[in-house]
């Protein structure tokens, strides 16, 4: 065990993800652009291997990594505040309905393309780079544990997608843009499907 003798990285799921009735929110950081754009693309393309449809994965930006958290769980409570809202709105044409006799059932039909109701999972992408200050481990060690509170306050799966890397060959090795011949992996297929894994993790 070692060395280059084991796969470092995630085993496929043991069986099939079916993502297409799934809502996914996307939040990454302006920050270093160059690299998290090819992860954002990559947890994308990997959300939609597994069958969520494009329309259900809404993609939101922030400047840096250290407003990640904020972003994701203020942008979680709104999807759940709606969801609850649309319910109430559909009881209550349901009982207008049965008083009046006619149908109000203009909250029954989804707005726009996208399916109605509370984000399932959510991703949040950045990369982080050191530099010559401790600014990136006071930012490292906010963000991580900001991520993590996120999931377990809203009950909503929230993915880290922060690199934390040393160096930009470091960084972009990870978003498979690497300068050499080995362009690297790209981390962003692991977080779309491992959005999609939790999203469906049921008892
Ligand atoms: N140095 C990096 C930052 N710094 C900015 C912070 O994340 C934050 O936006 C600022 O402190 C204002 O609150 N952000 C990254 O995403 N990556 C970095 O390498
Ligand atoms: C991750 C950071 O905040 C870092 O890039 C900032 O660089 P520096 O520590 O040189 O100010």
């Amino acid at each position: 065990m070692g060395g280059d003798d084991f796969h470092k990285g995630v085993k496929e799921a043991p069986h099939k993800l079916d993502g297409s009735s799934l809502k996914i929110l996307i939040v990454h950081t302006r920050w270093n652009h160059e690299i998290v754009d090819p992860l954002v693309q990559g947890a994308i393309s990997s959300l939609q291997k597994y069958g969520v449809q494009t329309s259900n994965i809404t993609v939101r930006d922030v400047p840096g990594a250290y407003e990640l958290p904020g972003a994701a769980q203020k942008l979680i409570r709104q999807s759940q505040q709606q969801s609850t809202n649309l319910v109430a709105n559909i009881v209550e044409d349901l009982l207008s309905t049965t008083t009046t006799g006619s149908s109000a059932g203009q909250h029954l039909s989804s707005k726009g393309s996208g399916k109605q109701g509370p984000f399932d999972a959510a991703i949040c992408i950045g990369v982080l780079i050191k530099g010559s200050t401790m600014h990136f481990e006071y930012i490292a060690d906010a963000v991580s544990h900001g991520i993590m509170r996120v999931g377990l306050d809203t009950g909503v799966p929230t993915v880290f997608g922060v690199l934390t890397c040393l160096t930009d060959e470091q960084a972009m090795q990870r978003a498979g843009i690497g300068r050499g011949e080995d362009k690297g992996h790209n981390h962003g297929g692991d977080w779309g499907s491992a959005a999609v894994e939790m999203a469906l993790l049921r008892i």
